[in-house]
């Protein structure tokens, strides 16, 4: 029943016209604000603390200063001051404090609390990634969105934009309160802050720019270390000593200068900063002490109120200077939140997502369906059943689809064209070597069996089905991929073989390892199956008879092997080849290689 339906609906729901590599799925919607709100929302009392220790802070700043004020002119009239005033002073001295304090530490936690989320939405889009994108993706590019781009935004909240916010607030208050307490002074801040922003601006902007020159420099010099090391033997053969030697001295140097101009700017703020503030106090004290009635309307003052004053002063200065150093963060994470979104907006493979669980519960729904074709469907489950009834009946004989059909495929990456047209089958436990000179598309074709891409024209077929309908976590009972080099994962001997799969048992896993004879290897190791893997354990044969172990522990039913032998000598290669033929047995085998020697059972001519 379930062949016929598939037959039937083959046409329709799996056409012979290619669907193009860019629509094998489209981009779940995922933005870097969606994730900061989510986060704002689950984070309740979080995100409220630092509203009320943001605003806390703000005001509680400018409230000692005021009695501060109270307190001068009280003892200027010659009475006494109660001893809770002073108390007050002090109490209010220590809430500032501790608000500022809480502001800080709230809004760190909350900034761990974005990068979390970020980096975990950035993971989960990553293993949904299609082949073509990762591979078109550099490996320090991907790293640069997971660290740099995702420390932008934390530092978005933990020194931007709330901190610019206080900033501007402390500011503004400030000058309201000077305003009511002497028109002149909030008068003369008005016209200096504005060149106080820009001084602060122009310095950190160069400053910026020489940490970066010497960031680079320092780079290229450090750089330059290693790999004097690893081609000293070239640099002595060819008198280069001098040469590497001068290089060197470069990069020292550009970097020397780069400090030399920061060290510069650093020198010069301070103390430019402390003149100006010097010299608005002495400006207001003086005209607050002139006899001229007309300028004692705007700056006449009391003791009191000139101690507060000064204090205020003191308090406006340095909101400015971080004004600028926020501003800087806000660009940069502006920038980082841009790369993150267009790392969002990569393109997905279908089922990526099932690999993390969130779509393994609509998997049980029967109304989930997995591939849509001019309106037509059919479940994901279905097709997979159909593919074990197919593979159950071709092992009996009476099955017509071939295990593995390639039909008038067409394929290459981007516009390099390296496979036009290809077709050939391969039967239930037949065992087929591809043979074609180095660059010929062998390995593309086996690539494209593991459904990682999907051919420009044409079909690739496992038992009449699609190759990129198989389910994530169906392929390791469907497939074992041997490559031409083991890659180690970090872990024990049996992690190399399970690949961390609870599914696989301890029995299974012996059983590999004596049907690729390392069952005494492995024994004899320390900690036997435990033993955590180092380079030094295992040989180069025995780390590739570990890969095929790898492969054939889920034993899968079809074998994709790619040139296996080719780093190995011939004695190596022997044993090799000789589990293989156990591990072979009554499966189907296709392996690809460009020697005539190393083939397996029928040739197939790339
Ligand atoms: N991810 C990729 N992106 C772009 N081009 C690729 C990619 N992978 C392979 N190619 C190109 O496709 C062509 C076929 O590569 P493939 O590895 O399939 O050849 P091969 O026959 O297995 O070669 P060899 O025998 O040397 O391993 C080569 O020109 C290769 O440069």
């Amino acid at each position: 029943m379930i062949l016929e339906k598939s037959r039937r609906s083959d046409a329709n729901v799996f056409p012979v016209e290619n669907k193009g590599k860019g629509k094998i799925a489209k981009a779940k919607k995922r933005q870097v604000k969606g994730v900061i709100w989510k986060t704002v929302l689950q984070q309740k009392w979080l995100s409220m603390g630092i509203v009320f220790a943001v605003a806390g802070a703000v005001v509680t700043a400018l409230i000692p200063p005021l009695i501060l004020a109270k307190i001068v002119d009280t003892v200027t009239a010659g009475k006494a001051v109660t001893f809770w005033v002073i108390f007050l002073y002090f109490a209010m001295l220590a809430l500032t404090g501790f608000m500022e304090s809480a502001r800080e530490g709230l809004l760190t936690v909350f900034g761990q609390k974005i990068t979390h989320a970020l980096r975990s939405s950035l993971m989960e889009k990553f293993i949904c990634l299609t082949s073509d994108k990762l591979t078109g993706l550099e490996p320090g590019t991907l790293a640069s969105r997971f660290v740099g781009d995702v420390d932008t935004v934390e530092n978005l909240f933990t020194s931007g934009i709330i901190s610019m916010f206080a900033d501007a607030c402390k500011i503004i208050s400030i000058l309201v309160v000077i305003w009511f307490e002497n028109k002149g002074l909030a008068v003369v801040l008005l016209v200096i802050l504005p060149f106080l922003f820009w001084f602060t601006r122009h310095v950190q902007k160069n400053m910026l720019a020489a940490q970066i020159e010497n960031r680079k420099a320092v780079g290229r010099a450090s750089g330059h270390v290693p790999e004097t090391l690893h081609n000293i033997r070239t640099i002595h053969c060819l008198g280069r000593e001098k040469y590497m030697e001068e290089r060197y001295d470069t990069y020292i140097g550009e970097s020397y200068q780069a400090m030399e101009r920061t060290n510069f700017y650093d020198a010069v703020y301070s103390p430019v900063i402390l003149i100006l503030n010097a010299v608005v106090v002495a400006a207001v004290m003086l005209l607050s002490a002139s006899g001229n009635k007309m300028v004692l309307t705007f700056f006449g003052m009391s003791a009191g109120t000139a101690v507060a004053v000064i204090n205020y002063i003191s308090q406006i200065f340095s909101p400015v200077e971080s004004l600028g150093m926020e501003i800087q963060t806000i660009q940069s994470a502006v920038a980082g939140i841009h790369r993150i979104n267009e790392f969002f907006g990569l393109e997905e493979k279908e089922n990526g997502a099932q690999e993390n669980g969130d779509t393994e519960k609509t998997w049980n729904n029967p109304a989930t369906k997995i591939e849509e074709n001019r309106n037509e469907k059919i479940s994901r489950k279905e097709a997979m059943a159909d593919m074990e009834e197919r593979h159950r009946l071709g092992a009996s004989g009476s099955n017509s689809f071939p295990f593995v059909e390639f039909r008038n495929v067409t394929f290459g990456y981007d516009e390099h064209v390296v496979l036009e047209h290809l077709n050939f089958k391969v039967m239930d436990t037949d065992q087929v070597t591809l043979l074609g000179r180095t660059g010929a598309g062998k390995s593309t074709i086996l690539k494209l069996l593991l459904g990682l891409y999907e051919p420009d024209q044409g079909q690739v077929l496992l038992h009449g089905i699609p190759a990129t309908a198989v389910r994530a976590g169906e392929r390791r009972k469907l497939f074992g991929y041997v490559e031409q080099t083991f890659h180690m994962v970090p872990g024990t001997v049996r992690d190399q073989i399970t690949l961390y799969d609870d599914r696989i048992s301890e029995r299974q896993v012996k059983a590999v390892a004596e049907l690729t004879g390392l069952k005494e290897a492995i024994e004899s190791l320390e900690n036997g199956y435990d033993t955590y893997c180092t380079p030094e354990i295992f040989s180069q044969g025995q780390w590739q008879l570990l890969s095929i172990a790898r492969a054939a522990v889920a034993e899968p039913k079809l074998l994709l092997l790619d040139e296996i032998t080719a780093n190995l000598d011939a004695e190596t290669e022997k044993a090799v080849l000789a589990a293989l033929k156990r591990v072979a047995k009554d499966r189907t085998v296709i392996s690809i290689s460009h020697r005539t020697s190393a083939e397996l059972g029928r040739t197939i001519q790339i």
